[in-house]
Formats: C-alpha cells, structure tokens, sequence
C-alpha cells in the first residue's frame, strides 16, 4: 500500500514538474520578430503603420510573422499564406476570440453581438440564427432585397444618362438601402438618413485612438470626453431600434402578425430575431438565456447588437468591392470588353441581368474574384488569442491581438505571379484558389469559424449589381481621361474603399 502510495505520489510530482517546464520553457521562447519599442509604450510611436500596407512593408522586413508591442499589448501580424493557414486552421481555436476595444466593447452593449463576442456558446448560438434565420438563401427577403434594390439603382443611373455618375455614391446607397431593407422591413424606410449617421458615429468612435486601449492605467487622460460621445451614440441608437422593436411588438401583440394597417407585410430581420426574444430574462439579467426549459432567449441589447453588425458587415464591404471591380475594369478596357460581350452573348440586350444567369458568367466571377485577391474589402482580420500559444518557434500570449493581412496574403508573390496586376484569366484557371477558406494564398471572406456568415449574400449583391450595371451601360471616363491615369489609391479604416471617386458617364447600351 505505501509503495503504491509512494508511486503515486512520484508520478503526481513528474507531471507538475513536467507542466512547469512546459509552461516555463514558453514563457521563454522568443516573441515573433519585430522593431525594438521603447519602455512602457513599446512601438507605440510606429501606431501609424497599424495598416494593411504599413503592415505589408514591415513584413517585408521582418517576415510572415511579426511582433509589435503596443503599450501593454501585443500585437502579431500574419502576412503570408503559411502562417495564415498555422493561425487559422492548425490552431483556429486558440485563434478564435476577437480583440475589442474600450469604444467598441461600449458600443456592442458589452459585446452582445455576434461579430465581438468572444467564440464560445452564446456566440455559436448567435451564429447559428444569423446563418439559418438571416443570411439563408432560403429567406427569401434578404434575396428580393437584393434585387429590388439593384433594378432602383439600376432606374436611377438611367436617369443620369449623359452626366457624370459618382460610381462610389450610388452604389453606397444601393448597399445601404439593400441591408436597411433587409433588416427593418421596407415600412422603415424614412428613418435611413437619421441611422447612417448613428452609423457613421459609431465608425469613427472604433477607430478613434483611445489611450486606455494601449496603457490602461492613463486612460483617465481623455476619458470623460470619450466617454460622453460614447453614451450619446449608445443613446442615439438605442432611442432609434427601441421604436423599431416596440412597433415589431405591437404588431405581434395586436395579433396582427405580418400585417400591416390590414396589409400583408413580409417578416424582415427584426421579426426573426423578436422569436427569440424574452422580456422577462431581459429586465431581470440583462443576459441571453440558454437552457432546456426557455430554450435560447436574447435581450433588446442583443438584437441592437446584432443589426449592427449586419449593417457595418453588409454595407460597406459589398460597396468598395463594386467600385473596386467597375475601376479596376474601367483600367483594364480589355476585360472591361470581355465581360461586356459576355453579358450580351449570355443574356442578350434586352432585359436586365436575372440571378439565374449568373452561374453562366464565367468571365465575370473571375473578375470579381480578382478584384477580391487585389482589394479585400476588409484588408485585416482581427482576431485575439485565447491563451498562450507557439508559432513557428514563436511565443504568442493570450489576448493578443492578431491581424492577419489579407490584402499581403492576395498579394504575395511566392502564391501569385505578376501579383499586383489585375488579371481576371488567372482564375480560368482549373485548380485557381477558391475564396471558401481552404486556400490561405486567397482569404477576402477570411477562413473557419470566424469566417464571414453573410458570404453569400455579399457575392449575390455583388454580382448582380457588377453584372447590371455594365450590362445596361457604356461607361465612359471623363474629359478624356486615359484609363491609366485612374488613381487606385485607398483609405484604411473598417474597411478599405478607393480614396478618390470614380466618376463615369453612363450611357445607355441597350
Ligand atoms: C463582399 C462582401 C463581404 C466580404 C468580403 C466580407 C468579409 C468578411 C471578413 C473577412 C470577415 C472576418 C473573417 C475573419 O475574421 O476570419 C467577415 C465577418 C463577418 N461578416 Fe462579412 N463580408 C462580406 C459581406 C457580408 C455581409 C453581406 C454580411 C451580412 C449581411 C456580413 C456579415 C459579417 C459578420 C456578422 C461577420 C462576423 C462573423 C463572426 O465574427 O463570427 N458580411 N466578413
């Protein structure tokens, strides 16, 4: 009995000291490399370079896998196919949480959304009602939103005929009205002005530089300004969907469900999210409930949290990947008129570009995945560590914020010949990478779990209003403009539009 005792005891003791050494042995393995910071602020001095080109350049320097040190956060950029598939494959759990700041975690009423919220149970079940209740080919409203809203953007170039056309602006609002529709129901319409500067508030309020992010304990410098700015935008949106969810209400109280003044109105984002909502486990917790008995109850906050998600997902992303394609193509007049006889040999010149055309516009979807490689609307990916973990030798600690560069990746030339030219036949190709997530050398919808639910409907959006808009026109540059001379600069922000506008003169070409 004591020698079985003393075994046990033995081997107790080896394994503690085993899991020291492991643990000690991480703790000093090397960070990735990176440029010396200084005390305290580490590399904060270098915050500009936080982009996809900045990143782009130091990976250039330093390699695929780079450590900076921003105040008292790590921060690790992957920037080459390899590495992405070791952060986003190998060890996706480990890699799976998202960094949130003090603005955004404010802003997301305590991450309740599923974009922020950390991956686990309650953002799994959030997933599941976005993929199977909201962004589903099956749900046929946010598909007719699509098509509705593309023959009105369509109408209105009509109009413009001649004139100049600011590509970026049209096809904002198209996206906007898309999403808003989609979300709230078209009835809602009115109060889109008022929510797209909620919206803009709120984008500037992430990127906003915060001190508190970086060295929490200054963050008493600038914090009441802050603060206040963010309490007015929380306020801001909740005074808007507040009204939205009551009127939801009223008609599911009033059992007048998916009526409307007697008129049959067809259930929008809001309604499909009120099945799932629960005053009770609201008022009392503040929390989502998930147990056998209520089964999966969220709160307003949640359904708050989620629509915003939806709109900066859906809005801006869809948008900057048309401009990008209808530029990219208009300095590029030879696929520009590839796609062009395409589209009349497929569809012929008398009617609009239907969905079930699309899977025979081969030409076309090359070109919109090439725009995507060059200009992924959302060139960095933000993901945050779980715990510890080791890359390539590399130590990388818990809550560390991890950016992969999608824009470096789509670009990397040891993946792409000739990679910063835009070539649609390069996916003519058979065995030419696929978007779907299982090849790293391409990722504009990013890879596993956090990958992008609204996929495909972006791409459905994204095709048909591409495919609608050089169907119906010839477009034209202006004052004699030479397609090289169209600047392809973009801004860095949420996402990564062009900087300067495209204007074009539409003209009819049916
Ligand atoms: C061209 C169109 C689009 C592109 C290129 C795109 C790209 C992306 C990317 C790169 C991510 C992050 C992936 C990662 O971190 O690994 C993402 C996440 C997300 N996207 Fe999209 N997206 C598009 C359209 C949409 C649409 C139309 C919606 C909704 C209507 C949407 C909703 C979301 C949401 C909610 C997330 C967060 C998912 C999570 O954290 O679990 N996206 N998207």
């Amino acid at each position: 009995m004591d020698s079985l005792l003393l075994l046990v005891s033995l081997s107790l003791l080896g394994l503690l000291l085993l899991l020291f050494l492991i643990i000690n042995g991480r703790k000093k393995l090397p960070y990735p490399p990176g440029p010396k910071g200084y005390p305290i602020i580490g590399n904060m001095t270098m915050m500009d370079q936080l982009t996809h080109r900045g990143l782009a350049r130091l990976a250039a320097k330093y390699g695929g896998l780079l450590h900076l040190k921003m105040g008292s956060l790590h921060v690790v950029a992957v920037s080459t196919p390899e590495m992405a598939r070791e952060v986003l494959q190998v060890q996706d759990g480990i890699f799976s949480n998202r960094p949130a700041n003090v603005a955004i975690t404010y802003l997301t009423y305590d991450r309740a959304d599923m974009a922020f919220a950390d991956y686990g149970p309650f953002w799994r079940q959030m997933r599941k009602i976005s993929v199977t209740k909201l962004f589903s080919q099956r749900r046929a409203k946010s598909w007719a939103s699509v098509r509705e809203e593309v023959d009105s953007m369509v109408q209105t170039a009509m109009k413009k005929t001649g004139l100049l056309v600011e590509i970026g602006e049209l096809v904002f609002s198209l996206t906007r009205n898309i999403i808003y529709r989609a979300a709230f129901g078209s009835v809602s319409h009115d109060g889109q002005d008022e929510f797209v500067k909620i919206m803009q508030e709120f984008s500037k309020l992430f990127g906003a530089f915060n001190i508190a992010d970086f060295i929490p304990w200054l963050g008493w410098i600038h914090a009441n300004e802050f603060n206040r700015r963010l309490a007015r935008a929380r306020e801001s949106l909740d005074s808007f969907i507040d009204t939205i969810i009551d009127d939801h209400l009223a008609r599911k109280r009033g059992n007048t469900e998916g009526k409307l003044d007697g008129v049959e109105v067809e259930s929008d984002m809001v309604d499909e999210l009120m099945a799932f909502y629960s005053e009770e486990g609201a008022s009392a917790t503040k929390k989502y409930v998930d147990d056998s008995h209520s089964g999966f109850k969220i709160t307003r906050d949640h359904i708050k949290a989620l629509i915003m998600d939806i709109m900066f997902g859906g809005t801006e992303t869809v948008a900057s990947a048309i401009e990008w394609a209808m530029s990219e193509l208009m300095k590029t007049p030879e696929d520009l008129k590839k796609v062009q006889q395409e589209l009349s040999d497929k569809v012929g010149l008398t009617r609009f570009v239907h969905e079930s055309d699309l899977s025979n516009l081969t030409y076309l979807k090359c070109a919109i995945k090439e725009t995507l490689r060059l200009h992924p609307p959302i060139p960095l990916l933000l993901h945050e560590t779980v715990e510890d973990s080791v890359v390539s030798g590399y130590r990388i600690p818990t809550k560390s914020c991890v950016m992969i560069n999608a824009y470096a990746i789509g670009r990397d030339p040891s993946a792409w010949e000739d990679p910063d030219t835009f070539k649609p036949s390069r996916f003519l190709n058979d065995g030419a990478p696929d978007f779907k997530g299982n090849d790293f050398e391409y990722i504009p919808f990013g890879s596993g779990r956090r990958s992008c639910p609204g996929m495909q409907l972006g791409l459905y959006a994204l095709e048909l209003s591409v495919a609608n808009l050089l169907h119906c026109f010839n477009w034209e540059l202006p004052d004699g403009m030479k397609p090289s001379e169209l600047d392809m600069e973009d801004m860095f922000g949420l996402t990564a539009p062009r900087a300067g506008s495209t204007r074009c003169c539409a003209e009819l070409s049916t």
